[in-house]
């Protein structure tokens, strides 16, 4: 199963997906995450944040995913992934793919700005420390339109969402294995 989150920066992806995996790991059941940020570092280091390059970015992250996920192993994609159309792409592309929304208001998001990137953003025009292209500030962000799954970071706790995303996953798993059970009988 591939699991791509979306949702900006400081809405609690890496939080939710940490914490999901380390409870998950105690039932025995593994869980890679694939995040935006340390990709950026590597394999995708050669993208920047225009549209072409943020799709880019989602298209190899899919492609990581789609290879740890034949092995049985559930993949978390972890990125921003702003746009309706990759996340669509996405989903038909390989088998199993769920999309989970990591929602928060900006207001909130300016409020705990962990990385001081909203600060940037918000600086005014020709300031040389501004950032001219913020998913949420000044960079899009499409809403996904049916997501699997959810999460409202600015009124659930960590707890309450790492415990959402958690029976999702066992639902989902059982509902693969109920397929896979069905298609074998027949
Ligand atoms: N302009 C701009 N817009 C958005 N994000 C920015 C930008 N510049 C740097 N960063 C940092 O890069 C992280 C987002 O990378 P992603 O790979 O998740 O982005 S995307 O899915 O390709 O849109 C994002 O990480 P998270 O905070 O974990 O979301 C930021 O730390
Ligand atoms: N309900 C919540 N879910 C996830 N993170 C939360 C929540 N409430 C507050 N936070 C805080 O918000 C921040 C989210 O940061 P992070 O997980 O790095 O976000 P992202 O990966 O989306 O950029 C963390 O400091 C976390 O403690």
């Amino acid at each position: 199963m591939i699991i791509q989150l979306c949702g900006l920066s400081g809405a609690g992806k890496t939080t939710i997906a940490r914490n999901v995996q380390r409870k998950a790991a105690a039932d025995g059941t593994p869980i890679e995450i694939i995040d935006g940020d340390i990709y950026r570092e590597s394999l995708c280091r050669d993208l920047g944040f225009s549209r072409e390059d943020r799709c880019e970015n989602i298209r190899r992250l899919g492609f990581v995913a789609s290879r740890l996920s034949n092995y049985g192993i559930i993949s978390i994609i972890s990125a921003i992934n702003p746009y309706e159309s990759i996340r669509q792409e996405l989903a038909i592309s390989y088998p199993h793919v769920k999309t989970v929304f990591i929602d928060c208001t900006v207001e909130k998001l300016i409020a705990r700005d962990t990385k001081g990137l909203y600060k940037r953003a918000l600086l005014p025009e020709g300031h040389p420390d501004k950032l001219n292209n913020l998913t949420g500030i000044n960079d899009p962000f499409e809403t996904p339109v049916q997501p699997d799954l959810h999460l409202h970071t600015d009124n659930q706790s960590i707890a309450a969402c790492t415990n959402l995303f958690l029976q999702f996953i066992n639902r989902s798993l059982a509902l693969q294995q109920a397929q896979y059970a069905s298609v074998a009988s027949n």
